[in-house]
């Protein structure tokens, strides 16, 4: 177990009293939870939050809500280092089935996201960064029915890094890929939250040991009990189920997986997904 060194600055993401009804059925409740801006010495460094909770419980829905999509029934979402009211756009979502115009070329399509926030020419310009950095440049004039799973996910990536203003979710990236391109996609994770300090990835997965190999973060939604033990309607993160996996010395690891102290974790975060 390595401890390394850090420190917190000021909130990225910020979730205020969310709470969350459909016909009045509530799905979500009381969400309080904060990502703030870390710190490493001499590093760039990026935040990852793992997010997880049984299917069905309201992951996609607390993600609709960050990304502005749909309005909570109550409470705010405030992003980025100002802290803003989060609105459509401001946030980049990156859903299981990678959204791409199968119309254009694969550099059409990040131009198109670029153009929402740079003018023609700087836009091509970030395309061509982009596109080169994620080892797509010899891709650009492919349509994407031409590109393979992995391409279309780091397309997906990329695309929506150059329209958000550094926050991106990320709705199971890993499912349906083979071993190289889930090594290939965690890459891309590294990458992008050592481009720059406030890049934040909220990843939402079933695949507990990639994803918290990754994070420095973890929120687990769940049901709570009342004090007579019956589950109180609305899934929560609550205190305990937020982990700071810096303050636990399991951030930042290269082969975390390996450590036995990870794996204990793993397990245990098994057991209250179970519980909740
Ligand atoms: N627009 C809607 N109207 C009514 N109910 C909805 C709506 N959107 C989602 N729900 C309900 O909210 C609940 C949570 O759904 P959600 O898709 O967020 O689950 P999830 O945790 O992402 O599941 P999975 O891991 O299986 O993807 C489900 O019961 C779903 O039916």
């Amino acid at each position: 177990m390595t401890a390394h060194t850090y420190a917190y600055k000021d909130p990225i993401l910020t979730l205020n009293n969310i709470s969350m009804s459909f016909q009045g059925e509530p799905i979500l409740r009381d969400i309080n939870a904060q990502v703030l801006d870390v710190t490493r010495p001499n590093m760039k460094q990026g935040q990852v939050v793992g997010f997880y909770g049984r299917s069905g419980i309201g992951k996609s829905v607390l993600c609709r809500i960050m990304a502005g999509l749909i309005r909570p029934s109550s409470g705010t979402v405030e992003v980025g280092q100002a802290q803003q009211a989060v609105l459509p756009g401001m946030v980049g979502f990156v859903q299981q089935r990678y959204p791409l115009f199968d119309h254009r070329t694969l550099f059409d399509n990040l131009l198109v996201a670029a153009q929402r926030k740079y003018g023609p020419a700087e836009a091509r310009q970030h395309v061509s960064t982009y596109l080169e950095r994620f080892g797509l440049t010899t891709h650009a004039r492919k349509y994407p029915a031409l590109l393979s799973g992995g391409q279309r996910q780091r397309a997906a990536i990329a695309q929506q890094l150059l329209c958000s203003d550094h926050l991106i979710l990320l709705d199971e990236p890993f499912s349906g890929l083979d071993v190289a391109m889930i090594d290939e996609v965690k890459r891309i994770i590294v990458e992008v939250t050592t481009m720059d300090e406030l890049n934040t990835v909220v990843i939402v997965s079933h695949d507990l040991v990639t994803t918290t190999a990754l994070a420095d973060r973890l929120w687990l939604l769940g049901y709570e009990r009342d004090a007579a033990g019956a589950l109180v309607p609305g899934a929560t993160i609550s205190a305990q189920h937020q982990y700071n996996l810096a303050e636990m010395g399991l951030a930042w690891h290269q082969n975390v997986e390996a450590e036995p102290e990870f794996a204990q974790f793993v397990e245990h975060i098994k057991d209250e997904i179970r519980r909740s």
